[in-house]
């Protein structure tokens, strides 16, 4: 079990075995990339669930991965494991690592895309020096665009450092960070996608009110979503300079912003975007506390 190969070359992903803990929709996401990006085999792939067994067929169904369900051993997946990611809701994140710990050794990287659950509190947990990746992705993951936030322990050598960033490199883009800015990345990236929902919900609405039928509404709306990300991306200038081509003095655009202006809305998603960071620090101090 090594991240280097005998001729001292850096391991591929392929060669790992990688367990996850929690079948939710992240971890799904990370193994959909994984597998369509052909990065690694199934057969490399363990993931357990505390309580939901068809979920796990349900996986096992569509991406070949290993479960219990095929009647591997819970215990022996994770011993086995080389890469032990946490996918568990925070809330769960304290006792499933007690539970577990005693299967690690300080071989494996444990990587986590646990909200808040700082890496001094994981390592805490653990009780021995272990190399941990903290990471903050985002459900645009599923489709191979998230934004995946990164942060190494001391412990995380250079050839780990790989690993994390080509795993999460599959679903999307990656940014390595220093460790205080994961409260940031949550607010911003990791919560961003529900921003843009709520901005595209409200678009529906408006369309609906004017008259246009639902499908309409949702398919026209999102390419005015997915037009405006684009232009943004190709053009490289900035949202505000693109916007203002669009205003024409006393035109349809303006009456809009000024309503928008008028209800402070930049200052308020602003603000939304500080609360959520604010809440990852909380929920951060909330775990720790679980083991003071
Ligand atoms: N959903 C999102 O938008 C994002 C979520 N995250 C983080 O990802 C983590 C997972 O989120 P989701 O996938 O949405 O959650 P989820 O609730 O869909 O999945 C978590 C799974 O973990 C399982 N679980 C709980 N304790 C366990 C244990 N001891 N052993 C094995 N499995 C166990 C649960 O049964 C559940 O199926 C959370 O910590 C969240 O903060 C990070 C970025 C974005
Ligand atoms: O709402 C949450 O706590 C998770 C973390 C980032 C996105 N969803």
């Amino acid at each position: 079990m090594t991240f280097k190969s005998e001729s001292g070359q850096v391991t591929t992903i392929s060669k790992l075995n990688i367990c996850f803990c929690g079948a939710g929709s992240m971890a799904e996401a990370l193994v959909r990339g994984l597998i369509t990006k052909n990065l690694t085999k199934p057969q490399q792939i363990s993931m357990l669930n505390r309580k939901n067994m068809v979920r796990l067929r349900e996986l096992h169904g569509r991406y070949g991965i290993q479960t219990i369900e095929q009647g591997l051993d819970h215990d022996e997946l994770l011993k086995n494991a080389d890469v032990v990611l946490l996918a568990v809701k925070p809330t769960d994140s304290v006792d499933t690592i007690e539970s577990m710990k005693h299967l690690f050794n300080p071989r494996q990287l444990i990587i986590s895309v646990i909200a808040g659950l700082s890496i001094e509190t994981m390592s805490r947990l653990i009780g021995m020096s272990m190399p941990i990746v903290r990471t903050m992705p985002n459900t645009s993951a599923t489709i191979g665009l998230g934004v995946t936030a990164i942060s190494y322990s001391n412990a995380v050598s250079d050839e780990q450092r790989l690993v994390a960033e080509k795993l999460f490199g599959a679903v999307g883009i990656t940014e390595v960070i220093n460790e205080e800015l994961q409260n940031a990345a949550t607010g911003v990236f990791g919560s961003g996608p529900a921003y843009a929902y709520y901005l595209m919900e409200a678009m529906i609405a408006g369309a609906g009110k004017l008259g246009f039928d639902s499908d309409a509404s949702l398919r026209l709306v999102v390419q005015t979503i997915l037009g405006a990300a684009e232009m943004v991306r190709i053009t490289s200038e900035h949202p505000a300079e693109l916007r203002s081509n669009t205003i024409s003095p006393n035109g349809t655009t303006q009456v809009a912003i000024d309503l928008l202006e008028q209800f402070s809305l930049k200052e308020t998603i602003t603000k939304a975007i500080v609360k959520a960071a604010e809440r990852s620090g909380e929920m951060g101090k909330e775990l720790e506390m679980k083991i003071n």
